[in-house]
């Protein structure tokens, strides 16, 4: 990495792993080596590859967001958020749709796996607010929630921070008014990022990378720009470039 390329920028840039296998996921690392940036798991490759994997990254060193979105019943995201405490991730998601009883019960379930067992540290518990990919009409007409994305993902975010969440996701446009309903230190990860000229593909609600810096991203999350990219490290470091230019 260059030197305005410090390691602190690599943690705010989470890589989403979405691959099918663990040995897919391995390629790109190796094509990263060196670059120190966050690693999220997802349903796809956590599904095929499971804490195993989960543990391998950490061994690498890497910090973990494991993205499974969890939204049940309290009892049932509680469980799930204790055994994924044990596992050693730095970050997880539940749906903050699921409410804030359901919210309360992930914090709940993560004290109780640190209170047995004082090697673990407390994993980052995050809701996802609407989805990246939702605009207003499928918001408004297919899910039937009336008013804007923007004042949904708001309440959202004010039920997370009630809950004692530390976090939402959302998408870079919300991040600014997240940071003043919530305060500076509820942090805020983002998805729907997209480098100028590159394609959406699914995303409706998008920024360049430099762009959710500048507006309150503490965290921004990057699929197939890089994953997709004919060379991926050099997406990657562009990305960060972007990222440093708007910080400066
Ligand atoms: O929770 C997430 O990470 C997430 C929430 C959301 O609202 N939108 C969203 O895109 N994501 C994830 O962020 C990643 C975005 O990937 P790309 O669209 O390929 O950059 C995917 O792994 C999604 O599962």
């Amino acid at each position: 990495m260059t030197s305005t390329l410090t390691s602190e920028m690599a943690q705010r840039l989470m890589i989403a792993l979405d691959y099918p296998d663990a040995e897919s996921a391995r390629t790109l690392i190796r094509k990263l080596e060196g670059i120190p940036c966050y690693m999220k798991v997802g349903m796809q490759l956590y599904y095929q590859a499971g804490p195993q994997f989960v543990r391998e990254l950490k061994s690498l060193g890497y910090s973990v967001f494991l993205d499974l979105k969890m939204h049940d019943i309290p009892n049932t995201v509680k469980g799930g958020a204790n055994s994924i405490a044990k596992l050693g991730v730095d970050m997880f998601n539940v749906h903050a749709a699921g409410g804030s009883k359901m919210m309360a019960a992930a914090v709940e379930g993560v004290e109780e796996a640190l209170a047995a067992d004082s090697s673990l540290s407390r994993p980052l518990v995050i809701a996802v607010t609407q989805l990246t990919s939702t605009d207003s009409v499928t918001m408004n007409e297919e899910i039937g929630i009336p008013g804007s994305v923007e004042d949904t993902v708001i309440r959202y975010a004010k039920l997370a921070a009630g809950a004692g969440l530390d976090g939402v996701v959302a998408s870079p446009l919300e991040a600014e008014g997240i940071k003043r309903a919530c305060g500076s230190s509820f942090r805020t990860v983002t998805p729907g990022i997209r480098p100028a000229g590159s394609a959406a593909n699914d995303q409706s609600r998008t920024k360049t990378p430099g762009e959710a810096i500048s507006g309150g991203s503490d965290y921004i999350v990057v699929g197939r720009p890089i994953t997709a990219a004919a060379d991926p490290r050099e997406a990657a470091l562009q990305i960060l470039e972007d990222m440093s230019r708007q910080q400066q």
